[in-house]
This record gives C-alpha cells, structure tokens and sequence, in this order.
C-alpha cells in the first residue's frame, strides 16, 4: 500500500487545487497561444514506434495546462506512488491484491524476450509456447492444411466470447481490416440473445466453420450457452463427436472446463491468470485476428505495444506520453468536474475503439474504495464514450460545442489512409475535419464576430461559439499493426495512472457480480414461470415477461 489513504491528502494535490483557482479563471486556449509561440513544442511529445518506425505525435497543447500545471500534476505521480506502482506491475508483483494476482498483460508482448516472472518462475517460455501454437495453427488454417470433418478448408470463424474476450478481438479485427484475410468471414458472437448465435450460424457451412470458444474463466453463462448452442448446431450435420476437434478450440485459462465441454486439450491455448479479461487481447484471446491478419502482423501488434510498454517503463514522468494523458484525465475529473472522456477516432475501420476503451476504462477505474478499503474523498473513472467521426460531429457534437458541460476529448487520425481513394480526396477532407474541429472548439465564434456576419440581434446568442473547450490530438503515421499495439497500450498505461493516483485497484471487477447472481436467480423462476419474492415493480415486469412472451 502506498504511503497515503486518500489521493487528496497529497501535498501536490492541495497545491494543485490552489494552482486551479488561479488557472481556471485566466485560462483562454488561444490566448496562451498567441502569447507563447513555443506552446505546442512545449506540450506535444512524439512517440517513436520501434516496432515499425513509425511514430505517434500527441499533442496536448489544447488542453488546460501551463508549465506550472504539469510540473505539479508530475508531483502528483511521484507522491502517489506511480513509478513504484509501475515498476511492480513489470517486476510481476501481485498489484491486483483484492484478487491476489500478478497484473502482467505486458508480458505477453515482450518481444525483446526480458526477463519476467511471476513467483520467481520465468513465464518467457510458456507465453513464447503458445505464440507458437498460435502462429503454426494460423498458417494451417489459413493455407488450407488444417481441414474441416469432410475434408474442406476453413473459410469461416466464429469467436464465441464476451467482454474482454470479445471487445478486444472484435476491434482490432475490424481496424487492422486492411491487413485481414477476405477468403475468410469472420463472426463475433458475444450477446446471449439467440440473435447473435442464430444469425452467426445462418451464414455458416458445418463443414467449413471453426469456433473459438474465448472465454478466460470457461464459467461465463453467455459463452457457455452460446458455444452449447454452437456445438449442437454442428452435430447436427457432423453427426459424430469426433469431427468436434477440428471445428472447435478454446482460448481460456480453464483447462478442465474446456475438457468437459469436449474440446480436446491438444486444441487448448491457454493462458494465466495473470492476464485481466480487459488486457487479454494480447493472449491467446487474441487468435482470431491472428487467424485473420496474420501472424506475422499480430507479432507486429504485439510489438508495438511492446515499444509503448518500454516508454512507459523507461521515460522519466514529464515526457511520458500515457503519464501526461492520465494526470490530464485526473486533472479535468477532479479539479474541473468533468464527468467524461470522449475518444473520437477520424478512421472508419477504429469505429469499435470507443466500445473498446470503455470496458479498459470504466471496468478499470469504475471503483469508489482505495486501496485501504475506505471510500474516496474525490471523484474517480470518468465516462468515456466515443463514436468515429466525422459520423460523430453530425449527431452529438453539438453538444460539445454549445453545451453546459466540459468534455475532454481525444482526437485520433491517421495520417495515411488505406484506401486514398479519388486522389486521396477523402482522406483530406476527414484530415480537414480532424484539424477543424479542434479548431472550433478551443476559438469558439464570439458574438461580435456573429454579429458582423448579419446575424439578427435575437439568433446572436444561438449562434455564438463560447469555445475554450480542451482536446488532446493524436495523430498516428499509419495505422499498422504496431501503431494499433502502441495506442492501445497509450490507453491502458493511461488509465493505469489514474487508478494509481486515485489510490484504487484498477485490475479487479467485482461490480459485475451482483447482477450476474440475481439473473441466475430469476431464470430458475423463468424455467418455473412464476416470479418470486421481489419488490413490486422487479416481480410485476416479471409476470408481465411470463404472461407475454410465452411461445
Ligand atoms: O473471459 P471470460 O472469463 O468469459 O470473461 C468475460 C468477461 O466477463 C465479465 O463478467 C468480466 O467483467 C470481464 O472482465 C470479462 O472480460
């Protein structure tokens, strides 16, 4: 436990609160700039990917912070125990206490194959053994060796997983869609509405699809259900027990429940508790999109977050790119009141990063206790939200331009698209909104310049821009397999510093479990079709369900 109970005894904290009041009440973005044309030198840092050469700029020069900020935001980190934190999380200690684990996703994507362990055991090899399996089944699969029952090749994946085991294949599958492999469809069934299974399947062919049954616990009623289904389903035509080996692998840490649910052991990829369900994109999770990309573009990946994990781990607090967005996050959240984040990707393929980042962040940080068990003083995770823009700016941005509420926001673009289709045309004009947009948000539109534009007297105030409104620009070279590795690992080492800071365990989710019970409750009175002792309105939608949705 670090030296502190509540973040807000920190020194640094009562000394930033002192800083704010001055701050927020002089702070105009574009005054700061016209007044220091060294502004953006100042408050940008680029991110050189090691993995592939490409870098990451980000800026944060839009944001509310003078020299003064950061340094004290830096004093922040320091006295709350960052560095210790961090280097505790690579030394593989057990941070995740209130699950007495190793928090150790970084692991994974050692590429430079250092020494990590767990206990005191290396765990190099094993996660170099299943990055093996993974790259020798993958090329099976997709050169055609590795056959369907009747002796087909597989053109047709269905991974069976929710949450972490779903969110992370799903979005980095579609971002890194120019990479993938188009003789092969792929299928995420995650929902437990037979929806999700039943449209799955209608579009697959018995004898050339594969399940991967993703599930770290191999407990989790959705996946359970769905895989059930899944199997049923393939019997049907396959008829015999035996062809289930070549249709059906699991990626779980469960061995003798992927045994029981009769797949073989031979066709398991396992991986350690070790691994957060939020983090396990990394792992053996993540065959899907090596299925998909490519293993070499998956090792890629890996790479990639592995070159942000050393900058992360090596960058003194002042220059580290996920340090600054995470004091930046604390610094909006609980000196400014913000309630949000908003990550808006201008890349059409990144459109599931937002859902992505949710569960990284609000599973994360969505916790109200310290590590002391006491309640906190101050305000914790925010909200984090997002959609790809420009989509977005059609629909809810206006909120962001004229509403009452402050909402941080992420830009993210890549500078060279995929498809620089009609002379790269499109690319410009999403690049042109990208710029706009920060733009507009930080100058606003004054009244006397709406006034100057003819405006009638009455629409001026309609139509006036109070601007001041911060963002954070990142703008990625190209949007590979390594600059994806990096920028997610941005985030996770992002939010890893604000749960440090609020004293929390970002690594545990027991928020989750209370509604998991009471379902498990209630379907046992679905099967008996009458509701049992419950408050009034829980059993009246339950009589109403029974009496209207019988078959
Ligand atoms: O991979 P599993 O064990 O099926 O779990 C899936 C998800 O289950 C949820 O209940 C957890 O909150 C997530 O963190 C997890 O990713």
């Amino acid at each position: 436990m670090p030296g502190f109970s509540q973040a807000n005894e920190l020194k640094s904290w009562t000394e930033l609160a002192t800083h704010h009041k001055t701050l927020s009440k002089d702070i105009v973005l574009k005054e700061y700039f016209a007044k220091d044309p060294q502004r953006f030198e100042k408050f940008s840092r680029v991110f050189k990917n090691e993995a592939d050469g490409g870098e990451i700029l980000f800026d944060f020069s839009k944001n509310f912070l003078t020299e003064e900020t950061l340094d004290l935001l830096v004093k922040l980190a320091e006295e709350s125990g960052l560095e210790k934190l961090r280097n505790d999380m690579f030394a593989g200690e057990k941070i995740n206490f209130t699950e007495g684990r190793a928090v150790y996703h970084v692991a994974l994507r050692n590429t430079s194959n250092t020494k990590m362990e767990v206990d005191g055991k290396s765990v190099v090899d094993d996660v170099n053994a299943v990055l093996e399996h993974m790259k020798e089944f993958s090329e099976q699969v997709r050169s055609g060796e590795w056959k369907g029952y009747t002796g087909k090749k597989i053109n047709t994946i269905v991974n069976i997983g929710i949450g972490g085991s779903d969110l992370g294949p799903v979005m980095v599958s579609e971002a890194l869609k120019p990479y993938g492999d188009r003789n092969l469809k792929l299928h995420f069934v995650s929902n437990i509405d037979g929806t999700h299974i039943a449209e799955a399947l209608k579009d697959s062919d018995p004898e050339t699809t594969l399940f991967l049954v993703a599930s770290k616990t191999f407990t989790t009623a959705e996946t359970v259900t769905n895989a059930n289904t899944a199997k049923t389903w393939f019997l049907k035509t396959a008829k015999d027990d035996s062809a289930i080996a070549k249709h059906f692998v699991a990626l779980s840490t469960n061995e003798s429940e992927v045994t029981k649910f009769g797949i073989d052991k031979k066709n398991m990829f396992p991986f350690s508790d070790w691994v957060g369900g939020r983090y396990s994109v990394w792992s053996a999770i993540g065959l899907s999109v090596c299925l998909y990309i490519g293993y070499e573009n998956f090792y890629q990946f890996l790479a990639g977050a592995h070159a942000m994990d050393q900058h992360f781990l090596k960058t003194p607090l002042k220059e580290n790119i996920p340090v600054i967005g995470g004091l930046l996050s604390v610094w909006y959240s609980d000196f400014f009141g913000a309630q949000t984040h908003l990550v808006a990707p201008f890349d059409q393929y990144m459109h599931r990063f937002p859902a992505y980042l949710q569960q990284l962040s609000m599973e994360s940080n969505g916790k109200a206790i310290t590590r002391d068990g006491k309640y906190v003083n101050y305000t914790t995770g925010p909200i984090l939200f997002g959609e790809p823009a420009t989509n977005a700016q059609h629909s809810f941005f206006q909120l962001l331009h004229q509403g009452t509420k402050l909402i941080p926001t992420d830009f993210i673009l890549a500078a060279k698209s995929h498809n620089p289709v009609e002379g790269n045309k499109h690319q410009r004009m999403l690049a042109s909104n990208f710029f706009a947009q920060s733009e507009a948000l930080m100058l606003g539109k004054p009244d006397s310049e709406v006034k100057a534009e003819g405006a009638p007297e009455e629409l001026i105030p309609h139509k006036t821009f109070l601007g001041n409104r911060p963002t954070t620009s990142i703008l990625v070279d190209k949007m590979t397999p390594a600059a994806l590795g990096a920028l997610i690992a941005y985030y996770e080492h992002l939010t890893f510093t604000e749960g440090c800071v609020w004293n929390i365990n970002s690594f545990d989710q027991w928020g989750v479990e209370l509604g998991k019970k009471l379902a498990v409750k209630i379907l046992g009175e679905l099967d008996d079709g009458k509701a049992g002792e419950h408050d009034g309105s829980t059993s009246s939608l339950i009589e109403a369900f029974l009496a209207r949705g019988k078959l």
